[in-house]
């Protein structure tokens, strides 16, 4: 068990109230808060209703018995708990080890509260190292190119025990681009959403002001 990323998803589904509709990220420090929502669920007689943001999310959510919906039937949720994989001082963020940033953007957008759980090691004095890219199938080689450009090394992510790309759940190859420094991950992530064949970039600089984070300690 992992105390540090136990104590900061049981501290965030502390948030979580009676009759909300919740966003539940994916990864192991929200396996967590889920945990701890479904007994709160059990000993408050809790209704909720999750909107999960990737099929791993979904299915233990199923498995765990919290009741689902979708940005279809809520497209404005009340709050959305999620991981990270790094976090900086201005709440600027960085997303998508597990390929799930892409409905992760999509939910956390249309929250009204974004509370982020993480351990410590994920704080960082600036963003740096690669950035997870979703990328539709028919532009791989042109996005390589055009992040080239712009100073970046893409990677086609491979491996999770299957042979050639890591496919997301919305059927896109996953990237991992590096770039030397993110100077300024605003303008940048901008810039990648403006690429023709991106989907999505694991940069999330515009939700800090409703974001709260919860940092568990060891
Ligand atoms: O962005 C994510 C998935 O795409 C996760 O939220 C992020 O990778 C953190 O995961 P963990 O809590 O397992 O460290």
């Amino acid at each position: 068990m992992d105390t540090a990323k136990q104590e900061a998803g049981y501290r965030a589904a502390g948030f979580v109230r009676d009759g909300m509709v919740i966003g539940i990220g994916t990864g192991s420090t929200v396996l967590y808060a889920m945990e701890r929502i479904v007994h709160r669920i059990r000993e408050e007689n809790l209704s909720i209703l999750g909107v999960p943001t990737s099929h791993q999310a979904a299915f233990r959510a199923v498995e765990m018995g919290i009741p689902l919906t979708s940005l279809d039937s809520h497209p404005s949720l009340d709050l959305a708990i999620d991981g990270a994989d790094q976090v900086d001082p201005a709440k600027l963020m960085i997303k998508g080890r597990g390929a799930a940033h892409l409905r992760e953007k999509c939910v956390a957008d249309a929250a009204r509260q974004f509370i982020v759980v993480v351990d410590d090691s994920k704080c960082v004095a600036e963003l740096n190292g690669k950035i997870p890219i979703e990328v539709l199938p028919f532009a791989c080689m042109p996005v390589i190119r055009k992040l080239s450009e712009y100073g970046g090394r893409a990677e086609i992510r491979t491996g999770s025990g299957k042979d050639g790309p890591v496919i997301s759940d919305n059927g896109n190859i996953i990237m991992d681009c590096l770039f030397e420094r993110i100077e300024d991950p605003k303008s940048l992530e901008r810039e990648l959403a403006m690429i023709p064949g991106i989907v999505a970039s694991g940069l999330f600089t515009q939700y800090a002001d409703k974001t709260t984070v919860i940092v568990g300690k060891k």
